[in-house]
């Protein structure tokens, strides 16, 4: 932090006052406002909308239909509607309080590079009252500070390292070899394809989660599987719901209807997963960690590793309670969201034939058409990777970006943004502008390809990109913990698609017209096509 003297008007005169200032930019000249000047503008100057819109909660609902074109759902297009009135930033209220809102890549910077040990994000209230209701420890999305470190750090060594979900790779193949036989062998509709590909992430998180596969992908499936598939839909919804601060009655009664069903589906993930962990426990105790004469250092090492269920057991950190609430918010956090994206991917490899070409090659040139993804393939599956990334990009998974709130006073595109202001970020507006990416619609993923550049700019130059330019997953240590995982899964399933089938749409569908909910949702589901790959 650095401390500064200001002049700033709205403080007083010589008043000493702690706050972030804006990281430098490296090519900054002397005289410009961030270089030179201690006297940011004050949040009051900061733009946004006025009048009644001004107002706590009036204001947020005015934002949407039927006062605007506007609906949760299209949440990302307001804003871009905002930042093109008002600039990269503006300030507007989402409930009670103002929130930030800003496109500027030095912002995005200064909030990241300067963030605290315990980073802060909006807690989701629904999770937060349904914990509470029954007296249940806090999840991941509900608690913040020391308290949510507790839950994350044993989560990092066995999650956050993609050398380590590589652990997961052989069940991963035999997931995806189970999606790719059944896309062979049935003809969906493109309502039961959606519902396939939430099946696939839902099978691959329960590897994860559980240590085992739950048979999502089985010809017929049991009630109970049923419902565990609906009650991660019911809760990832009613979870969005509350998130865009429309829903509030459930604050009140645990009798309301919206409240109910989202603690109904909570209650029957949780109870799944208890039985899980009794499994687990159970195992345990005929093969323990590190008491095994068969087991060397090294073998043991991957036990633990590719075991995070097990691994959170003989942990003694997490009691059984806090193990299921760190499940939970993985079960519901993984599902609907690799699924959305992975088949955003196949839409856009459909679209674009050449790249579906030169993916298809790179995957049978590495693993011919019968074999398994393995470590040292997948190492060299680049272009696959930036294909993945690049998906990512032209249709970011949220409509928006990710979200802090400030913990001190820090300066953002020269405007004192008090501590405790929720920031969010614009990434999605930023993954498309061609200052960041050069010619921004269009689908390449050589942009991504190791040499760092992002192709040539209007001018024939090729351009190195930022770090912070497009972040799906967040970052930092409050980044996505799943994210490794994630991609690993997406990897997999596209080389293991690609190796047998040739990925086409239905030419009479009209084009990929995205909502939020809140991962990326085609508005209509999309007719894929899948023939045998000659
Ligand atoms: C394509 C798939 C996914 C996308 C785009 C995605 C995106 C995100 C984003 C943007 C965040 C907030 C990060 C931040 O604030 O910096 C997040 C957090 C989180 N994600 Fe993911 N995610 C995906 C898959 C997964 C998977 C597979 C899991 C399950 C392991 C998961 C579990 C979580 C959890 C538990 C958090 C909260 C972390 C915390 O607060 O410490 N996500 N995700």
């Amino acid at each position: 932090m650095i401390r500064l003297k200001t002049t700033t008007a709205s403080l007083r005169d010589n008043q000493e006052i702690n706050y972030r200032k804006q990281i430098p930019d490296t090519d900054m000249s002397p005289g410009n406002e961030y270089a030179s000047s201690v006297r940011p503008l004050p949040f009051s100057s900061m733009p946004g909308p006025r009048g009644l819109r001004k107002l706590p909660y009036i204001g947020t609902a005015l934002l949407f239909k039927p006062f605007s074109r506007f609906t949760p759902e299209t949440f990302g297009e307001m804003v871009s509607y905002m930042h093109d009135k008002y600039g990269c930033i503006f300030k507007s209220r989402l409930g009670k309080d103002y929130s930030v809102y800003t496109d500027n890549l030095r912002d995005i910077e200064t909030i990241f590079r300067t963030e605290d040990t315990y980073p802060l994000r909006r807690l989701m209230t629904l999770s937060r009252v349904f914990r509470e209701r029954n007296g249940l420890p806090h999840a991941l999305g509900t608690v913040s500070g020391p308290e949510w470190y507790e839950l994350r750090s044993p989560l990092n060594p066995l999650l956050n390292r993609p050398q380590v979900c590589l652990h997961y790779l052989p069940a991963q193949n035999q997931v995806a070899d189970d999606f790719v036989s059944r896309l062979q062998t049935n003809v969906f509709s493109p309502e039961q394809l959606s519902e396939e590909f939430f099946k696939f992430a839902a099978e691959s998180i329960g590897i994860v989660c559980y240590n085992r596969r739950l048979g999502f992908l089985e010809p017929v499936l049991s009630a109970e599987r049923v419902q565990l598939l609906e009650s991660f839909k019911i809760a990832l919804h009613c979870t969005f719901i509350a998130m865009m601060g429309l829903e509030r009655r459930y604050l009140k009664t645990a009798d309301d209807a919206f409240y109910r069903q989202y603690e109904d589906a909570m209650k029957f993930i949780r109870n799944q997963s208890m039985l899980y962990v009794e499994k687990v426990k159970e195992e345990l105790k005929v093969r323990p960690f590190g008491n095994d004469k068969n087991d060397t250092n090294a073998g043991n090492k991957a036990r633990v590793e590719s075991n995070l269920l097990a691994s959170m057991i003989v942990n003694s950190q997490l009691d059984i309670e806090k193990i299921l609430a760190i499940i939970d918010s993985m079960l519901i956090a993984g599902t609907d969201s690799t699924a959305r994206n992975l088949a955003i991917l196949f839409y856009n490899l459909a679209q674009n034939p050449d790249v579906q070409d030169i993916a298809a090659k790179e995957v049978t040139s590495l693993i011919g058409t019968q074999h398994s993804v393995t470590p040292a393939t997948l190492a060299k599956m680049n272009y696959v990777k930036s294909c993945v990334k690049e998906s990512m990009r032209l249709n970011f998974p949220l409509s928006n970006g990710t979200e802090r709130t400030l913990t001190s006073d820090t300066v953002l595109s020269g405007y004192l943004v008090p501590k405790g202001t929720s920031v969010i970020m614009s990434s999605r507006r930023m993954s498309l502008d061609p200052a960041n990416f050069p010619h921004p619609l269009q689908f390449k993923p050589e942009r991504w390809m190791r040499d760092g550049t992002l192709g040539p700019d209007e001018t024939g130059n090729s351009k190195k990109g930022s770090a912070f330019a497009c972040l799906p997953f967040g970052h930092g240590a409050r980044g996505c913990i799943g994210r490794r995982f994630a991609e690993l899964e997406m990897y997999v399933a596209a080389a293991k698609v690609l190796q047998k089938l040739q990925i086409r749409v239905d030419h009479s569908y009209s084009g990929l017209d995205s909502i939020y909910t809140p991962f990326i949702t085609p508005k209509k589901p999309i007719p894929f096509i899948f023939t045998e790959r000659t």
